[in-house]
């Protein structure tokens, strides 16, 4: 058996999903996270929340602030237009190596390309080294402690378009309340919170949409 529950929820899919086949991918993910070992991904619930802002925005560049094993990356990349891309971001080089080899067996690996350092190291070399000029989507799903730094820090680097979408995951955990916060009364975005479950639980837990109104 392997050693960390992040190779083992890959060598569940490697054995029993479809290569190539993203839906057959999140499903076996799904799988072995409610009947074996909670992990962390987005899951199937809010996932479904992900995929209906992700589609109402019809996005060409996407952001991720936090890989894991790829379950939201490869939730996102299923549904991006043919030309659009998905920058993911994970500090984590164990989580990045699961990721990348989850990512590709899914197929999806021409629309992801996954940055490994911290997002404090990553989000102010975004234009210089990577080619962006703006997102259309961000989804912040890393550590809730630093979803406010973070944002502000998209803000502080121009990455931010007026009508970005950002949209954040488990909102109802008292670490990211500075962010809620700040998104709710800055006067920088109109927010919309999505109330759900914690992954592959009955916890409560939310997810909030916030639509960047400045100029920039
Ligand atoms: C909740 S998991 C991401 C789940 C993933 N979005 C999904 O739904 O499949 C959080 C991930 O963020 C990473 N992380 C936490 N803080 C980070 C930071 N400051 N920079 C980059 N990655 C970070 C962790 O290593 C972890 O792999
Ligand atoms: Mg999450």
């Amino acid at each position: 058996m392997a050693e960390t529950r992040e190779q083992r929820i890959l060598e569940f899919v490697l054995q029993n999903a479809v290569r190539g086949n993203p839906q057959s991918v999140l499903d076996h993910i799904d799988k072995y996270c409610r009947e074996k070992e909670w992990a962390m991904n987005v899951g199937d619930e809010k996932g479904l929340i992900l995929d209906n802002v992700l589609q109402e925005t019809n996005p060409s560049m996407v952001l991720e602030l936090g890989t894991y094993c790829g379950y939201s990356a490869i939730r996102i990349a299923r549904l991006l237009k043919p030309e659009a891309l998905l920058l993911t971001i994970e500090m984590n080089p164990a989580h990045a190596d699961v990721a990348r080899q989850m990512i590709e067996f899914a197929g999806v690996k021409d629309k992801v390309k996954i940055l490994q350092n911290s997002t404090e190291h990553i989000i102010p070399k975004l234009k210089a080294e990577h080619g962006v000029e703006h997102f259309d989507f961000v989804f912040i799903d890393h550590f809730g402690n630093r979803y406010l730094s973070d944002t502000k820090l998209l803000e502080e680097c121009c990455v931010l378009r007026k009508g970005t979408v950002l949209l954040a995951d488990n909102v109802s955990f008292p670490n990211s309340a500075d962010f809620l916060e700040y998104i709710r009364t800055s006067g920088h975005y109109d927010c919309t919170n999505y109330p759900a479950h914690l992954e592959y639980s009955d916890k409560p837990d939310a997810m909030e949409r916030a639509v960047y109104r400045r100029q920039r």
